[in-house]
């Protein structure tokens, strides 16, 4: 199933993650029949499908709707695509930016399935570390490219809001596969994601 319109939600998964937000909405204290509140369980249930809609996604499926017989054969780079996952220790939010880098071997692909497949995978419970090799994995086994790269940085706010309370840490996680893996790519890639070329 692809991009599945999300105001439809499904309305026997949405009836039953009502009910059980009624009752934790209850258990932290509030009244869950004040106005304001009252439907806060559905709204609450609908965002969460929204949020975790990437388990009914096929992110290989993305790719290979959009790939082309290329002969371009240096290196491409997506950067500063912004993320929104929940972390799978907490269910609280991680957001931050992924950068991609391919080097095609006869194709290349559509440049906006990139983002398409970092929603697939970010819209799931997540490690941060996951995340990064799920889209590298996935790059690397559908489009077969000459070299892959994955850099994510991003900001946890289960350790913002709560727990440690650090505001300005960011964490950084990275893959490399391919001509990626020798140095001298990676830091060309590595340059290239952090230089500002306006
Ligand atoms: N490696 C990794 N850890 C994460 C990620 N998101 C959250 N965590 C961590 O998951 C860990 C869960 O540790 P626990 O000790 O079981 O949970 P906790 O008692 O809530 O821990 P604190 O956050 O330290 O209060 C914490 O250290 C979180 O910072 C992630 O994407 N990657
Ligand atoms: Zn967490």
């Amino acid at each position: 199933m692809l991009y599945k319109n999300f105001e439809e939600y499904n309305i026997k998964v949405t009836e039953e993650v009502k009910e059980k937000f009624e009752s934790i909405i209850e258990d932290l204290g509030e009244d869950t029949k004040r106005e304001g509140i009252i439907k806060t369980p559905e709204r609450a249930a609908k965002a969460m499908q929204f949020l975790t809609q990437g388990y009914h996604q096929d992110p290989a499926e993305i790719l290979k709707s959009a790939m082309f017989k290329e002969g371009y054969d240096d290196m491409v780079i997506v950067k500063d695509i912004e993320l929104y996952s929940l972390c799978e220790h907490h269910m609280l939010p991680f957001f931050g930016k992924a950068h991609i880098a391919y080097i095609p071997d006869g194709y290349i692909v559509g440049l906006s399935k990139l983002p398409r497949i970092v929603d697939v995978f970010a819209r799931r419970l997540q490690v941060q570390e996951r995340l990064t090799h799920d889209i590298l994995e996935c790059i690397n086994t559908t489009l077969k490219p000459k070299g892959v790269a994955v850099v994510i940085e991003a900001s946890h706010m289960c350790m913002m809001m709560r727990g440690v309370q650090k505001q300005n840490s960011v964490t950084t996680t990275s893959g490399f596969r391919g001509q990626f893996e020798k140095i001298e790519t990676r830091s060309e890639f590595l340059r290239l994601i952090t230089a500002d070329l306006g």
